[in-house]
C-alpha cells in the first residue's frame, strides 16, 4: 500500500469520496445479508405454518431491501467514480505538467511509447484501483465476515463446514490468478510490440517505401500479430477453464453442505428456512470470495502502475532554479557571451566538449565548423542551459548562466535547429508558438525575413493553414523557413542557429543570409554551418574536432594558415580557386 500511500496526497481533498464509497459498499453488502433472513422467514413463518396473509409484508421488505441496496450500490459507484476520475485528472495534469519540466537529460534515454503508456494505460489501471478495486477487496472481507457472523448465528455445525471449504476455492481461486496474471502481462507486451510495430512503420513509412521493405514488414507485423494472438488463445482457455471449475468445487462443497444440513433439518436441529437461508448465505459469500484472486491482482497491477506514474512524478530534475535565481528583464541583457574552460559529458560517456573557451562581444557573430559529433551542437545547448557544464562556466554579461532562472534565461535565446518541429497547428501558431500578443502584421514581417512569407501566401489558407503532424505537407526547407521566423519573432538577444538553413538551397540560403545580417544586428549569434558560406562573415569561427576548439580566428585568418579550415574551404571553393588560378595565369601583371 506504500505506492498508494504516496499518491494519497492526489486525493486528499476527496478523501471523503473514498470512505463514502467504502461505506455505502459495506453498507449495501450488510442490507443484502437481510434477505436470506427474509427467506428463512417466508419458509418457516408463512409457508411451513401457510399463513399466507404475511406474504405482502415480506415481499414489500424483499423488494425494500432490494431498492435500498441498488441505491448503495449507486451511491458506491457514484463515490467511487468521482474519486477515480479525479485522482486520474489530478495525475495526468501534474504528469504533464512534470513532463515539460523535465531535463533534455531525462528525455536523451526515455522512450516515447512507454511515456504514453503512463500517462493512458498505468493511470487508467490507478483509477480503476482508489476508485473501485480498494473498496470492493475490502468487502470482500466484510461480505465473508459479516456473512459468517450470518451463518454462525443460523447453525454453527454447517458453518464450521463451510468455513473448511472456503480457503480451499480461495486457493484456487488464487491459484487461478497466479497463472492468469503473467499470461496477461504477457499479453499486455505482445500488444505492445504491436502498436509499436504499427507506429513505426506509419512514421517510417517514407523509409520502408524507398528501400522496398513493405513485404519484410508485413511478415514482421504477423509475427506479433500471431504472438498477440496465441497469447489471448491462452488466456482465453484459461478463463474457460477457471469458472466451470471453480462451479464443480463449489457445488461439491454445496453437496456436502446439503448432506449434512438436510440431516440436520431431519433431525429437527434446523428448520427449513435456516436451511435455505444458510445456502443463500454460502452463494452470497462464494461470488467475492472468487473474485479474490481478481481484486488481489487488480491491486498488484495499480500498485506496479503507481509505481510507474510515481517514478517519473519523482524524476529529479537536474538543470533547476538555484535559490534566488535572478530573472533576466530582457531590457538589460546586452548579449556578452563567455564561455570560460568548459567541459562536458553526456553521462558517464567521454566528454563531448573539452576546454572551450571564447569571448563574444555583445552583436558578435560566432560560428562554428567541425566534422559531425565534433561538439558543436553540444556548446549551443550549454548555452541555453539543456545540460549544466561539468568544469568551468558560461557567462552572459560577465555572470554565471546558473545564476538566472532558467525560464528567463531560455526565453532570451531562440534556436533553430537542424531538425524542425511544426505543431498541428495553423502556420500562424506555429510561427508566434509562445508568445503573447503578437500582431499579424509582426509574424509576416518575421515570416518576410525567414523568406517564408511567399510559400505561405500561395497556400489554401494562407497563415491559417494548418500543417500536419511533423510539419507534413511542406518541404524540409519550408519548414525551416517556418522555424526561422519562429526564432525571429521571439526578438532574442542571443540567436542560435544549429545548421538552421542546412535545409534550403544555396540561393535560399543567401537570401536568409542576408536577412539574417538584418536580425543578428544587436544580437549575438552563434551559428553551425557546414557552409563556410554561411560563416565567413562570422566575427569569429571555431573550428572543432573531437570535443577541442582546434583553430580559433576570422574567416580572413583562417583561409591564411594551413588546417582544417583552410582544407574545407579549398574544397567547397574549389571551382572559385580554379578560375582564380586560370586568371591569375592568364594575367601578365
Ligand atoms: N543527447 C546525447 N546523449 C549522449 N550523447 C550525445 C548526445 N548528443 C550528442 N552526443 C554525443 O556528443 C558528441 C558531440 O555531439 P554534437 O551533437 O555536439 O556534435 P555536432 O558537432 O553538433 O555533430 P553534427 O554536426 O553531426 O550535428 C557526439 O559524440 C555525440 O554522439
Amino acid at each position: 500500500m506504500d505506492v498508494l500511500r504516496q499518491l494519497r496526497g492526489f486525493y486528499r481533498e476527496k478523501l471523503h469520496y473514498l470512505i463514502l464509497s467504502i461505506v455505502c459498499l459495506a453498507a449495501a453488502t450488510a442490507v443484502g445479508l437481510i434477505t436470506p433472513n427474509l427467506l428463512r422467514r417466508l419458509i418457516d413463518d408463512v409457508i411451513v405454518p401457510l399463513k399466507f396473509t404475511e406474504v405482502p409484508v415480506l415481499a414489500l421488505s424483499v423488494l425494500a431491501v432490494i431498492i435500498v441496496k441498488a441505491c448503495l450500490q449507486f451511491a458506491h459507484g457514484f463515490f467511487g467514480g468521482r474519486l477515480g476520475n479525479f485522482l486520474a485528472y489530478r495525475l495526468r495534469n501534474a504528469c504533464y505538467e512534470k513532463l515539460q519540466f523535465l531535463s533534455f537529460r531525462y528525455y536523451d534515454t526515455a522512450k516515447t511509447g512507454d511515456l504514453m503508456s503512463r500517462l493512458t494505460g498505468d493511470l487508467e489501471a490507478i483509477r480503476m484501483f482508489i476508485g473501485f478495486g480498494f473498496a470492493q477487496l475490502l468487502n470482500v472481507f466484510f461480505m465473508v465476515l459479516f456473512g459468517s457472523i450470518m451463518m454462525f448465528t443460523i447453525n454453527w455445525q454447517l458453518t464450521l463446514v463451510t468455513l473448511i471449504t472456503m480457503p480451499f476455492l480461495a486457493g484456487v481461486a488464487l491459484r487461478f490468478e497466479s497463472k492468469i496474471h503473467p499470461a496477461f502481462q504477457e499479453m499486455r507486451l505482445a500488444l505492445s510490440s504491436l502498436t509499436t510495430a504499427v507506429q513505426e512503420n506509419v512514421t517510417g513509412v517514407r523509409t520502408v517505401k524507398s528501400f522496398a521493405r513493405e513485404a519484410y514488414e508485413v511478415e514482421k507485423f504477423s509475427h506479433r500479430n500471431e504472438r498477440y494472438k496465441d497469447n489471448q488463445i491462452f488466456a482465453a482457455e484459461l478463463w474457460s477453464k477457471f469458472f466451470p471449475f471453480m462451479e464443480l468445487l463449489a457445488s461439491v462443497s454445496v453437496a456436502i453442505l446439503l448432506g449434512v444440513g438436510g440431516t440436520l433439518v431431519i433431525n429437527k436441529q434446523m428448520s427449513l428456512g435456516e436451511l435455505v437461508a444458510f445456502f443463500s448465505l454460502i452463494w452470497y459469500i462464494i461470488g467475492p470470495v472468487w473474485g479474490l484472486g481478481f481484486h488481489i491482482n487488480n491491486y498488484t497491477q495499480s500498485k506496479a502502475s503507481g509505481e510507474r506514474v510515481l517514478e517519473v512524478l519523482n524524476q529529479q530534475i537536474d538543470v533547476k532554479d538555484k535559490e534566488n535565481a535572478r530573472e533576466l528583464a530582457p531590457a538589460e541583457v546586452k548579449g556578452e557571451v563567455d564561455f570560460d574552460h568548459v567541459t562536458f559529458a553526456y553521462g558517464n560517456k567521454m566528454p563531448a566538449v573539452k576546454d572551450i573557451h571564447f569571448h563574444a562581444e555583445p552583436g558578435a557573430v560566432i560560428g562554428f565548423l567541425g566534422g559531425t559529433g565534433s561538439g558543436k551542437s553540444t556548446i549551443t545547448q550549454l548555452m541555453m542551459r539543456a545540460y549544466d557544464v561539468n568544469q568551468g562556466s558560461i557567462k552572459l554579461d560577465g555572470v554565471d548562466i546558473r545564476e538566472f532562472q532558467v525560464r528567463s534565461l531560455r526565453s532570451q535565446i531562440s534556436t533553430v535547429f537542424q531538425e524542425t518541429f511544426l505543431f498541428s497547428s495553423s502556420i500562424r501558431n506555429n510561427i508566434s508558438y509562445g508568445l503573447k500578443n503578437v500582431s499579424m502584421d509582426e509574424i509576416i514581417r518575421a515570416a518576410e525575413l525567414a523568406k517564408a512569407h511567399d510559400f505561405i501566401m500561395e497556400m489554401p489558407e494562407g497563415y491559417d493553414t494548418v500543417v500536419g503532424e511533423r510539419g507534413m505537407g511542406l518541404s524540409g526547407g519550408q519548414k525551416q523557413r517556418i522555424a526561422i521566423a519562429r526564432a525571429l519573432l521571439k526578438n532574442p538577444r542571443i540567436l542560435i542557429l544549429d545548421d538552421a538553413t542546412s535545409a534550403v538551397d544555396m540561393e535560399t540560403e543567401h537570401e536568409i543570409q542576408a536577412g539574417f545580417q538584418e536580425v543578428m544586428r544587436g544580437r549575438t549569434t552563434l551559428i553551425i554551418a557546414h557552409r563556410i558560406s554561411s560563416l565567413r562573415h562570422a566575427d569569429q569561427i571555431i573550428v572543432m574536432n573531437e570535443g577541442k576548439m582546434v583553430q580559433q580566428g576570422t574567416h580572413q585568418e583562417l583561409i591564411a594558415v594551413p588546417g582544417p579550415y583552410q582544407d574545407v574551404y579549398r574544397i567547397q571553393y574549389a571551382d572559385y580557386l580554379a578560375r582564380d588560378n586560370e586568371r591569375e595565369a592568364g594575367d601578365p601583371a
